[in-house]
């Protein structure tokens, strides 16, 4: 490993993956069950028809086919939202029914914001020890960035479709932000989310015409109380997934998606620590973030940080690098298309998995690759960046079971789900069914676990092994 000879012992053991091979588990093989087999059939002539729409050759193709797909053109139409008509003079498309392109594009544009926001505040957790993390009921880390990213992408959303048409569900609540000795907090949100709006128009959007003050940063937060569900049109958002990975210095992302009448039509993922280089995604991202102040700044090889994004059919999913300091962000901003991998022979496939045993049963899924023959270590980590890696080809499999009673929410899964699937994968319950997102904020229905695949071959084997081992788990 010639780059991390640092002749110290200690930054050898820093710099090693942060992933364990627990490749040890047997299983006991059972015939499948009646249920099993019509599974399998369904999501067999489900991954089918997916490949069927995969297999292309998608290359590298830039800027007009990304605009394509987004719908940009350079028509106009009228709009009394001063930052649709920002929109549209970059050449966002006002949508008409079903086509999503002004929507997509507000999206990304919005998204490309919040990573700025995340990424400001990031830095200054992992250059300082951090007075910024406060602990959620359920003890997760939260930060600033949670309540900064949903009050800018809720004001944003609201000014640019009308805040009575607006429908957000959403991860943070305002209560703890509220709290009367959560004031310095509180503070600390409103100065990052004033901050960010006023480079709104780095992002072609439009800034407010003078600073929010608490109330309407409160009320931006608060307004994303939607519960979601099976009819109209809902925006989905998790301001910082991954929290745990962001307070470490580590993966995240910001995910932002649109339902519409209980399908998910547009996804947006913005993964601001992403490596380019997909060796990195291996390691701890803190000691890519050292390296990268040791090594000088423009190398290339530190590239990192991406938006995706994809809309419901277009069989096309898209990339976008984020925006640099100083440079203006301009749709579609060097997009190119990302294909899922085409490996298919477990040998040679890397699956990905949550970094915590908490929330994901680490013991079953190495038995799972034992028994279907995946032999590389499983790849950890945090957030839906393991949409991302599948979605654009640095891995092949994910796999989540999280513990019985556990209900995974929408917006955990939303924009990574619809961003593989048009990348040419699958994903699907457990048992071999689609998820739903018809339900409200949960996953209601969602049998035993999540699977994501590049496509149907892969897919199948791990189904089939769930349901040959899962008696004999003790999840
Ligand atoms: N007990 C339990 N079981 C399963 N899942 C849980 C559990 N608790 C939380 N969560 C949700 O998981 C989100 C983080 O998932 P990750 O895949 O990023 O997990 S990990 O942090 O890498 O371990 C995490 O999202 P964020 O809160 O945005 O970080 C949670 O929504
Ligand atoms: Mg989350």
């Amino acid at each position: 490993m010639p780059l991390f000879c640092l002749n110290k012992a200690k930054y050898q053991l820093l710099l090693l993956p942060h992933t364990n091979n627990n490749f040890v588990t047997t299983l006991k093989t059972k015939n499948p069950t009646f249920k099993h087999a019509e599974n399998l059939f369904f999501s067999s002539f489900f991954n089918k028809w997916r490949l069927v729409s995969s297999y292309r050759k998608v290359g590298f193709s830039f800027s007009t086919k990304a605009a394509a797909v987004a719908g940009v053109s350079s028509s106009s139409s009228s709009s009394s939202s001063s930052v649709i008509m920002e929109s549209e003079k970059k050449g966002i498309k006002i949508s008409e029914s079903g086509d999503y392109s002004k929507e997509l594009g507000i999206a990304v544009s919005v998204v490309q914001m919040a990573c700025s926001l995340c990424q400001r505040v990031q830095e200054s957790l992992v250059s300082k020890t951090n007075d910024q993390v406060q602990s959620k009921d359920d003890n997760s880390p939260v930060t600033v960035a949670d309540w900064s990213v949903q009050a800018t992408v809720s004001w944003m959303l609201s000014e640019c479709f009308g805040s009575r048409n607006i429908s957000i569900v959403a991860e943070e609540d305002v209560q703890s932000l509220s709290q009367f000795d959560s004031i310095g907090l509180l503070e600390a949100v409103v100065k990052t989310v004033n901050e960010c709006l006023a480079e709104a128009p780095k992002f072609g959007l439009n800034c407010p015409v003078r600073a929010l003050g608490a109330t309407e940063v409160l009320e931006a937060i608060s307004r994303c109380n939607s519960t979601g569900g099976p009819k109209g049109r809902h925006w989905v958002l998790d301001p910082v997934d991954g929290t745990l990975g962001f307070v470490r210095g580590d993966q995240y992302a910001v995910a932002l998606a649109m339902i519409e009448d209980g399908e998910v039509v547009l996804g947006v993922l913005g993964c601001p620590n992403y490596p380019m280089n997909k060796e990195w995604l291996n390691y701890h991202h803190r000691y890519y973030w050292m390296m990268s102040k040791l090594s000088p700044p423009t190398s290339e090889s530190w590239e990192k940080g991406c938006v995706m994004y994809a809309k419901r059919g277009s069989g096309e999913a898209w990339m976008q690098p984020l925006v640099q300091t100083n440079t203006k962000y301009v749709w579609p901003n060097s997009a190119r298309a990302i294909q899922v991998s085409l490996i298919d022979d477990p040998a040679l496939a890397t699956f990905c998995e949550p970094v915590e045993k908490a929330n994901s049963s680490h013991s079953f899924t190495a038995g799972l690759a034992h028994s279907v023959g995946l032999r590389k270590q499983p790849l950890r980590v945090y957030s839906m960046v393991k949409y991302a890696a599948i979605a654009r080809g640095d891995a092949e499999i994910f796999m989540k079971f999280a513990r019985a009673g556990y209900k995974e929410k929408i917006w955990d899964h939303a924009a990574g789900v619809i961003i593989i699937q048009e990348a040419g994968g699958v994903v699907t319950d457990a048992g071999g069914r689609p998820l739903d997102f018809s339900k409200g904020i949960f996953l209601e229905g969602l049998d035993r676990g999540i699977i994501a695949c590049s496509g149907a071959i892969l897919h199948e084997k791990i189904i089939g092994a769930v349901y040959a081992s899962w008696d004999s788990s003790n999840l």
